[in-house]
């Protein structure tokens, strides 16, 4: 069946970082890739504030777990080096979007290292340099991330299916344009495509903002993998024909208790995993696992306007699909509850069946800890 549904794989344009720090000769920007533009264009985004930076945050010109943590870290070496409030910063970047708590962790490292140098009698450039050079090191870590969990979520698949030849159901977008690196889920579907075990990657739209048609489909495109987009409503029936033989997803958060905060519609991929008897793997590095977060109901859950679900493809463009006046739900992500998530793929390694434990034992595992310094 998969075969008939095959998209063309051809290349889609040149290569843009997600993100980047430059320095111009009017002092250093940040620059993003607007993901809001692709696949249609790649449009860069040039930050020369936080508040720009927080404005591109919200609109998900910069978006996913990891990348946030990144943008966070260059968002207080920004606001540093531009000589802006840093504590005001942090707090502002921190607070920016709820869920991620890459995020929170990014901004915190770039304040503990602009602190320090500040507290040990640098001036303020040198704290800022403290500061971006933090930043710098989370980046570079979260490619190095991102190259582990794809070797470790390898080698679970090949444990989990035996034989290979994988056709993997992934939800929101998970690549490149979330990280440093590959990415989290994505990067796992990259390796078996590279060592030729990859069957077909079924890719969901993600309603409403269509992170899965607009983003993975792109980043698969580009990848040449054989992938197939789906409707979101559209997995169950493929379930059912026995066409999925794993889901891959990333985290925004993972509570203690190994509870999962996804993009929302990941949950009810998770029930659909556990009636079929199939493998639901979340990819996500330890800097997502909050151990201060004791479980699924303490997450908070971002609520997102209602006009991003009654217009479509989901702006503020005018493109309305339901009558005017309608109101919407629209939170950006749901809970998926340990015992529905066979396993937790990491770059320290995988926590199956998944417990407080040995989340906690591989997030010990961090050079850096979990980054649990307050603002
Ligand atoms: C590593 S990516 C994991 C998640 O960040 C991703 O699946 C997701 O839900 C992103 O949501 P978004 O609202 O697009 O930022």
């Amino acid at each position: 069946m998969a075969d008939q549904y095959a998209a063309s794989a051809s290349g889609t344009g040149s290569s843009v970082p997600a993100l980047r720090w430059e320095e111009l000769p009017e002092g250093p920007v940040l620059v993003l890739l607007d993901q809001r533009r692709l696949p249609t264009e790649e449009i860069e985004l040039v930050c020369t504030d936080v508040p720009a930076l927080i404005e591109a945050i919200r609109a998900l010109a910069v978006r996913g777990a990891p990348l946030l943590g990144v943008a966070g870290a260059y968002g207080l070496a920004l606001a540093a080096v531009r000589g802006f409030d840093v504590e005001e910063a942090a707090e502002m970047l921190a607070h920016a979007r709820p869920t991620a708590v890459n995020l929170g962790y990014g901004v915190r490292r770039a304040l503990a290292a602009y602190r320090t140098a500040a507290g040990s009698g640098a001036d303020g450039l040198q704290a800022a340099a403290a500061a971006l050079a933090e930043a710098r090191a989370l980046h570079q870590e979260d490619a190095d991330a991102s190259a582990r969990m794809a070797a470790h979520g390898l080698e679970l698949l090949e444990e989990l299916l035996p034989g290979g030849g994988y056709r993997l159901l992934t939800h929101c977008n998970t690549g490149a344009l979330v990280s440093g690196g590959e990415g989290t889920a994505f990067a796992v579907a990259g390796a078996a495509h590279r060592v030729r075990e990859l069957r077909r990657l079924w890719v969901d739209e993600t309603r409403p903002l269509l992170q899965g048609a607009r983003l993975t489909a792109y980043e698969a495109a580009r990848a040449g993998m054989p992938y197939t987009l789906l409707s979101d409503n559209a997995a169950g029936s493929l379930f059912s024909a026995g066409e999925v033989d794993a889901v891959l997803i990333g985290a925004d958060r993972v509570a203690a208790d190994g509870s999962v905060a996804n993009k929302v519609g990941s949950y009810p991929l998770a029930v659909l995993a556990r009636y079929h008897h199939v493998p639901f793997i979340v990819v996500a590095p330890t800097t997502t696992v909050d151990l201060g977060t004791s479980d699924g109901a303490a997450i908070e859950v971002e609520q997102r306007p209602g006009y991003e679900v009654t217009e479509f493809p989901g702006s503020v463009s005018g493109n309305p699909v339901a009558p005017l006046g309608t109101q919407a739900y629209n939170p950006a992500f749901d809970i998926t509850p340990p015992e529905l998530v066979t396993a937790i793929v990491t770059e320290n390694g995988v926590v199956s069946p998944v417990t407080e434990a040995g989340l906690a034992e591989l997030c010990a595992r961090s050079r850096s800890g979990n980054g649990m310094m307050s603002i």
